[in-house]
C-alpha cells in the first residue's frame, strides 16, 4: 500500500474521531475557545504554501475548505433560531460539494494568478447569491416546504435533505475513485474536503464536532502540501522516483559499508531517433519502475537522462549482484510495445491493459550495470561512483546487457 494510501485512511479515522470524541468526551472550555480559531491559521498557512509551490488546484482545495468552515459555523449560529437559514443550509450542503467538485476540475496553475479569474469568478458568484439569499430569505419561499429539516430531524419526513446527503456520500465515493485512479496529493485533499463537507452538515449543530472536523482538515492540508514540495523537490517528475537531489542527500547519511550500481539503457539514442523522444520516455518510464522494484534493499534514484543509480546501504556487492541481474533479464525479457502517437493513451493505467494487446511493434529494451563498492581507497562517494562508471565502460564494450563490478581493491 503506497504511503499516500495510508495517509488517506488514517485522516478517514481520525475525521470519524473527531465526530465520535466531542460526543463522549467533555472537552475542556480553554480548548472549545480556541478550536474554532484553529483551523483558520492553520489553512491559511497551507493556502500561502501552495502558492510558493505554485500548486493552484490545492490551493483551490485550501481556498475553498477555509470558506466551507465559514459558512458552516454562520449556519451553525442562526439554524435554530431562524428557521428560513434550515432552506440555505440544504442549499449550501448540495452546492459546496458541487462547487469544490467544479472548480478543482479546471486546472489552473495558481490560486493568485490572473489565469485564475475564472476560477474567482465562479466563487464570487455563489457567494454573492448565498449572502443575497441569507439577507432575502422571502426568496427561498418555493423550496421551504421541503427543506425545513435541521440536521437529521426528520420529523416530518420529506426526502429533499435525505436525497441532499446521498448526493454528497456519491461525490466523496466519487473523489475517492478518482483518486484512487490518478493517486496524487491534490486529489487527496479532495476526498478529504468533501468527506468533511457531509460530515459537517449532519453534525452542524455540534460546534465541537465541526471545528475538529475543520482543525483535521487543516491539518491534513497543511501535511499534503508539505508533501508536494517535498514531491518537487526530491522526486523525478517524469519517472516518478527520487531524483539527483535525493541522491545526494542520501549518500550523505551512508555509513563506511556500501554498494553502489550505476544503470545505463543500451542505445537510447539510437531509440530516440527511430521511435522519438516520447517512445523514449515511456522507456525511462518503464525502467525506472523495474529498477524501483530492486531486491536486497537496494534504492533506485534518477541519476540523470537515461542514467540512474542504485545504492545499496551496508551491502557489499556480491550480495546485490543477484537482485541487479534480476531487474537485467527482467528488464530485457519485457515487452514494450511501441504505439504510434495516435495509439497511445494518456492513462498509465490504461497502457498496461493494452500493452501487449496488439497493434504495435514490440521491441526489446536492455540495460548495462556497473557496480562498485566503498573500500580502503575509495572511500567517498565520488571516487565509488567513478569506479562504477568505469565498470559500467566495460559492461558496454563487452557486448551490452550486462553488468560489472570494479575491482575489489
Ligand atoms: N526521451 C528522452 N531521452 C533522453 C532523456 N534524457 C536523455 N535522453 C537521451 O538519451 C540519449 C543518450 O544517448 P548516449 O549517451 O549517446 O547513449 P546511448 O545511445 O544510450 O548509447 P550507449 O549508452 O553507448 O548504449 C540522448 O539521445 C539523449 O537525448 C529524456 O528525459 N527523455
Amino acid at each position: 500500500m503506497l504511503a499516500l494510501d495510508r495517509f488517506l485512511l488514517l485522516l478517514l479515522g481520525l475525521l470519524a474521531c473527531a465526530v465520535v470524541v466531542p460526543m463522549y468526551v467533555a472537552l475542556p472550555p480553554a480548548m472549545l475557545a480556541l478550536l474554532p480559531w484553529l483551523p483558520l491559521g492553520t489553512m491559511a498557512v497551507a493556502l500561502l504554501l501552495s502558492q510558493i509551490y505554485q500548486q493552484g488546484r490545492m490551493g483551490f482545495v485550501i481556498l475553498l475548505s477555509l470558506l466551507n468552515y465559514g459558512i458552516a459555523i454562520q449556519l451553525q449560529q442562526h439554524l435554530v433560531t431562524e428557521p428560513p437559514t434550515q432552506s440555505l443550509y440544504w442549499l449550501w450542503a448540495l452546492s459546496a460539494p458541487v462547487l469544490l467538485q467544479l472548480i478543482t476540475a479546471l486546472a489552473v496553475p495558481l490560486v493568485f494568478h490572473r489565469r485564475a479569474i475564472g476560477h474567482w469568478l465562479l466563487i464570487v458568484i455563489a457567494m454573492t447569491v448565498a449572502l443575497w439569499l441569507w439577507h432575502q430569505p422571502e426568496q427561498l419561499g418555493v423550496i421551504n416546504p421541503w427543506m425545513q429539516h435541521r440536521s437529521l430531524a426528520l420529523v416530518d419526513w420529506s426526502p429533499a435533505p435525505l436525497i441532499i446527503l446521498a448526493i454528497q456520500l456519491i461525490i466523496v465515493m466519487l473523489s475517492w475513485v478518482n483518486y484512487l485512479l490518478n493517486k496524487s496529493h491534490d486529489l487527496i485533499a479532495i476526498v478529504l474536503a468533501q468527506a468533511v463537507l457531509l460530515l459537517s452538515t449532519v453534525w452542524i449543530e455540534q460546534a465541537a464536532i465541526v471545528a475538529l472536523l475543520a482543525t483535521t482538515l487543516a491539518v491534513a492540508h497543511f501535511i499534503l502540501v508539505l508533501g508536494l514540495g517535498h514531491q518537487l523537490a526530491f522526486i523525478d517528475e517524469l519517472t516518478n522516483i527520487p531524483g539527483r537531489r535525493a541522491l545526494n542527500m542520501a549518500l550523505a547519511r551512508l555509513g563506511k559499508r556500501y554498494t553502489i550500481a550505476m544503470v545505463d539503457i543500451d542505445h537510447f539514442k539510437k531509440f530516440n531517433d527511430t521511435h522519438g523522444h516520447d517512445v523514449g520516455d515511456e522507456v525511462l518510464q518503464m525502467v525506472a519502475q523495474q529498477i524501483n522494484n530492486v531486491g536486497a534493499g537496494g534504492k533506485a534514484y534518477r541519476y540523470g537522462g537515461e542514467e540512474f543509480s542504485v545504492v545499496f546501504a551496508g551491502k557489499d556487492p556480491k550480495q546485490c549482484q543477484a537482485a541487479l541481474e534480476q531487474i537485467r533479464t527482467d528488464i530485457a525479457d519485457y515487452r514494450f510495445v511501441v504505439r504510434s502517437a495516435k495509439q497511445r493513451p494518456n492513462d498509465g493505467k490504461q497502457g498496461k491493459t493494452q500493452r501487449g494487446a496488439g497493434g504495435g511493434k514490440t521491441v526489446q529494451v536492455t540495460i548495462s550495470l556497473g557496480v562498485a563498492n566503498r573500500t580502503a581507497k575509495r572511500n567517498d562517494s565520488d571516487s565509488v561512483f567513478k569506479a562504477a562508471d568505469n565498470a559500467l565502460y566495460r559492461a558496454k564494450k563487452a557486448g551490452r546487457n550486462c553488468l560489472k563490478l570494479a575491482s575489489s581493491s
